[in-house]
């Protein structure tokens, strides 16, 4: 996102302060950043100083039949910045909105109508809006930009860094899987070639495997394990899996469409029964890298880190380190209780087929992009790579 930063050149009596305006329009909430910035002088680049952020749910993608709702989103957003942001300041702070997986998966004239409403909001809103506002990311960006963030937050990125991690991210749409391959051969066996990607930061060129898979996101793969995403008849249908207990029934929304789910209460459940289920949906589909047969360093976030809290296998507060088979082992425990006692439904990691992707590796897990790395921690070793939260307020999803 170079357009990111605002022009520098100004008057030396100018405020040395400034500040820039993102929202992140994902699949299942649309979130504000404000970034207040300093900026030391001319040869330095600006130090970031403090974010605000807020978010609300459902996505923009739920408003397909009802734009409207989409600007009206934006402009209760808008709020915090108008809060955030001096008076003064508003017109020469740029707003910029990039949507993902919710908006790629609507239809192009869909998506459309609802970036013109943002569009429209920006325009009338007192802030500066570049021609570039508000767009869809490609999912290679989504990586690729995740990967950056996750290493020069771990001090990856740095002149005597000989080593990087990759980044495992889980959203409700898509999943993005990006790592810099050890071997060539990595490079050269890909099924496509859009799982390769070069990007230039500080005179190096990384040679970045990435991928985003379109509809493996949690809340869309969810939704394909139980044959539900694009199936006709939601009204009168209800959808059932052998991953929910036998008595549950719920109601889920996803896309702006909802969808009637329940437990089968005549057959089966189980592990073995929900891990069939789940393979079809990712078999054939996810691409999985020789090299990560071995030991690699991953971080993973977004739904991974809220699964893995919920599941009781990190704290929702340090984060934690993991190795891919504790995910398998404690779906097998909670799957298989859930015949005896209906707990909460647990679902499998359903983004990657994770167990396969790497038996030997480890993931590290975060929570939210902007977390701050817990630099004690990663001395000591980084057995808790991350804290979440760092610094800012609480989430407040709903407004
Ligand atoms: O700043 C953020 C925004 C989202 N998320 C996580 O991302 C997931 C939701 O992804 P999203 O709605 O953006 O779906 P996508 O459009 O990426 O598929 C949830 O686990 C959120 O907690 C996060 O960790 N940090």
């Amino acid at each position: 996102m170079g357009g990111l930063l605002p022009s520098l050149s100004r008057p030396a009596n100018h405020s040395r302060i400034f500040y820039s305006v993102m929202f992140d329009a994902g699949s299942t909430g649309t979130r504000i950043h404000v970034y207040t910035f300093i900026h030391g002088g001319s040869e330095e680049l600006p130090v970031l100083d403090n974010e605000m952020f807020h978010s609300i749910k459902p996505g923009l993608s739920a408003y397909a039949d009802s734009p409207e709702m989409a600007g009206h989103t934006v402009r209760m957003l808008l709020k915090v910045a108008k809060k955030t942001v001096p008076r003064l300041e508003w017109k020469r702070t740029p707003l910029f909105l990039r949507a993902t997986a919710g908006l790629r998966l609507l239809s192009a004239e869909r998506a459309r109508l609802l970036l013109e409403q943002v569009q429209h909001v920006f325009d009338e809103s007192p802030f500066l809006v570049p021609d570039d506002s508000v767009s869809i990311m490609n999912g290679t960006n989504e990586g690729i930009l995740a990967w950056i963030s996750v290493n020069y937050l771990t001090g990856h990125l740095n002149a005597h860094s000989e080593r990087t991690v990759g980044i495992l991210d889980l959203g409700g749409g898509s999943t993005q899987i990006t790592f810099l391959p050890k071997l060539r051969k990595t490079i050269e066996s890909v099924p496509v070639a859009d799982y390769v990607a070069k990007y230039d930061i500080s005179n190096s060129t990384f040679e970045l495997y990435t991928y985003s898979y379109l509809g493996n996101g949690l809340m869309a793969a969810r939704l394909a394990t139980l044959g539900a995403l694009g199936a006709e008849g939601l009204e009168w249908r209800v959808f059932k899996s052998s991953c929910l207990p036998k008595k549950f029934r719920d109601e889920w929304s996803f896309g702006g469409l909802t969808y009637r789910v329940s437990g089968d209460p005549d057959g089966l459940a189980g592990y073995k029964l929900c891990y069939q289920e789940v393979l079809k949906v990712v078999k054939g589909i996810i691409h999985q890298p020789h090299e990560l047969q071995d030991s690699n360093v991953f971080y993973a976030f977004s739904y991974y880190f809220d699964r893995a809290v919920d599941a009781g296998l990190i704290d929702g507060v340090q984060g934690g380190t993991l190795e891919v088979r504790d995910f398998k082992k404690r779906a097998k425990e909670v799957c298989n209780k859930m015949t005896k006692h209906p707990p909460h439904p647990f679902f499998p990691v359903h983004g990657h087929d994770l167990h396969h992707l790497s038996a030997q590796g480890w993931i590290r897990l975060q929570g939210e992009h902007r977390a701050a790395v817990d630099q004690e921690s990663e001395q000591r070793g980084g057995q808790l790579g991350f804290r979440r939260h760092v610094g800012s307020p609480p989430r407040p999803e709903d407004l």
